[in-house]
Order: structure tokens, then C-alpha cells, then sequence
């Protein structure tokens, strides 16, 4: 085999319950997190010689923060051998959106190259070793809907089923650890929201203009609305694709990214 296509999933989480900040700064969480239809592709092609890269989003350069070149890294270094092949990155998933786009993209290089090589690291080396490139890896690389706890790393698995969703993104990123502070500032004062995103109350004090987002969804009929991980993107359910369909020709034009899209198992 000389090359791999790879399906790079987002995420979204179903809830988010923040326990305790640790004594490093990082959240325990409780969440539900699943996977989406809305998807990256990552082409992997061996070759002779060197490292080929191209995206069609040219602000993904491939630069030390470019989650490709940590998850290349990361395996080089862990199995101290060098890999000569071209990525092709397709990006479709919203940057910095609480999607996990990038996460997502990095946990498909490490299970792409696992399976192009034969290298035979289990699912578990993988997901311990990237735990240290970022929380959401190890829900990343098991890419089925699963309860997670710890700040990331603890996998329980879930039933899923296929729900018809309608994603909206104002179109402009937000920074994990950024929101992380924000949730401690208002946990300082004493704020506490009735939310199912622990993360969203402290994002919608400091982005208002967010509000109007959920409203809209809300009032489409949807049975569940809420902010994904760190935000920005906000998520509805609907118990039809036509539902979500007639969702989302009310709401294009009016927001920056209107996404419909379904969970996947
Ligand atoms: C919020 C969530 C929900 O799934 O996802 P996103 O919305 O970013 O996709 C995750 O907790 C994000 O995971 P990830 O984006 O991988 O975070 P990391 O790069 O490891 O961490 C960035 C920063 O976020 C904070 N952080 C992250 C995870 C966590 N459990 N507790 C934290 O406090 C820390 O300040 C950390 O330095
Ligand atoms: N391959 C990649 N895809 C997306 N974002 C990436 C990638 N590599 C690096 N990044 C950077 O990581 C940031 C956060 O990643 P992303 O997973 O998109 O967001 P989030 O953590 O909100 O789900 C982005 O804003 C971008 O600057």
C-alpha cells in the first residue's frame, strides 16, 4: 500500500461539566463528546525521499503549530525513525471553532501513518503519547461517541446514533486556553450558569453578539442547543433532517457559517 486516505472527523460536545482545576492549571471534565459527518480528508502518499506538503487553506502552513507536523513529530521521535511521504490536508471543519478540527488532524496522522507503515502501536501507546499535544487526542483517536473524563484521556464508550445537527460559526476562532481562563475568572466571582456547557456562560459574557446565535437555533424547534467545547460554534439537534434542512435555509445568510451535518457512530 503507497497511499492512505484518511476521514478526519470533528466533534462535538453533548455537555461539558467542569469538576475541579487541577494543581496544573488543566479542568477535570465530564463530557459526552461524538463524532460529526463534517470531515477534513488527509491524503498520505509514501515516497522516496523528503516531506511534501499542500492544504487548501493556506493559512496551515507547515509550521511547529500545524497539528500534522506535531503528530509527524511525535511518532518520529517516539519510534526514532523518519517518514519520507506527501500530506494533502483538505480542511472543511472551522478553525478554532470547539471542534477539534486540528486535534482531529493530528490524531489521523499518527492512526494514517500506524496503518501505511504497519508500525503496530496500539490505540492505547497513541492515545498516552499525544495525550501531551492536547486534551482532546485521546477522544480523537478512538473517533466513536464516548463519555470522557480526566482532562481528556478517560474513554468510556457510548451508544451513538445518527442525529441530524446544524452547526452555526460566526466565523471567527476562539483560543481553548483563553476560554479555559475565562470559566476561572467567573468561577472567582462566584458566577454559575444553568448550562449544559460549563464553558458557554463565561464565552457568552464576553462575545454577546453569540447570544443571538443560540436564540436562533432555539427558536428553530431543535430539542438540544448548546456551544461545543471551547466555543465558538454552537450546535442544534433535530429529530429529522428536514427539519434541520428548513433550520438551515431560515439561518444561512444571517450568520458567517451554517453547517448542517449529523453525528456519526
Ligand atoms: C474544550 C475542549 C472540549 O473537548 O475542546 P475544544 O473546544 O478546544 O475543541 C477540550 O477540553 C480542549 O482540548 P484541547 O484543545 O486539546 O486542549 P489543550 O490543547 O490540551 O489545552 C489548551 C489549554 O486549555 C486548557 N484546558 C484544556 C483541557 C482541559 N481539560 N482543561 C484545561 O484547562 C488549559 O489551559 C490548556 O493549556
Ligand atoms: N491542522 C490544523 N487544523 C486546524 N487548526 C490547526 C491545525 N494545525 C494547527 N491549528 C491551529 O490550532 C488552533 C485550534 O485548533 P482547532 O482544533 O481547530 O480548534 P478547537 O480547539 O477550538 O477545536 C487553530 O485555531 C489553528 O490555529
Amino acid at each position: 500500500m503507497d497511499q492512505l486516505v484518511i476521514e478526519s472527523r470533528g466533534k462535538i460536545n453533548r455537555g461539558l461539566k467542569i469538576l475541579g482545576k487541577r494543581p496544573d492549571g488543566y479542568h477535570n471534565l465530564d463530557s459526552i463528546m461524538v463524532p460529526i459527518s463534517l470531515k477534513d480528508t488527509i491524503t498520505l502518499t509514501k515516497r522516496d525521499r523528503g516531506l511534501v506538503y499542500e492544504s487548501n487553506n493556506l493559512d496551515l502552513a507547515w509550521t511547529p503549530d500545524n497539528f500534522c507536523k506535531k503528530a509527524l513529530d511525535l511518532l518520529e521521535k517516539k519510534l526514532a525513525r523518519t517518514f519520507s511521504l506527501a500530506i494533502q490536508l483538505e480542511k472543511r471543519i472551522p478553525l478554532g471553532a470547539g471542534l477539534a478540527g486540528g486535534t482531529a488532524n493530528g490524531a489521523s496522522i499518527l492512526k494514517g501513518l500506524n496503518q501505511l507503515y504497519d508500525l503496530k502501536v496500539d490505540l492505547e501507546d497513541l492515545q498516552a503519547w499525544a495525550l501531551d499535544l492536547g486534551a482532546d487526542f485521546p477522544f480523537c483517536l478512538y473517533n466513536r461517541p464516548a463519555r470522557v473524563g480526566g482532562i481528556g484521556e478517560k474513554i468510556q464508550p457510548l451508544e451513538g446514533k445518527k442525529e441530524a445537527i446544524l452547526l452555526v460559526n460566526p466565523g471567527y476562532p476562539l483560543s481553548t486556553p483563553e476560554v479555559y481562563a475565562w470559566y476561572d475568572q467567573d468561577m472567582d466571582q462566584g458566577i454559575q450558569d444553568q448550562v449544559i456547557n460549563d464553558l458557554e456562560g463565561p464565552v457568552l459574557r464576553r462575545k454577546p453578539q453569540l447570544v443571538q446565535v443560540k436564540e436562533s437555533l432555539e427558536a428553530t424547534g431543535a430539542y438540544e442547543v448548546s456551544m461545543s467545547g471551547s466555543g465558538p460554534t454552537f450546535y442544534a439537534v433535530y429529530k429529522s433532517p428536514d427539519q434541520r434542512d428548513r433550520a438551515r435555509e431560515k439561518l444561512e445568510g444571517t450568520f458567517e457559517k451554517v453547517l448542517a451535518c449529523s453525528t456519526a457512530l
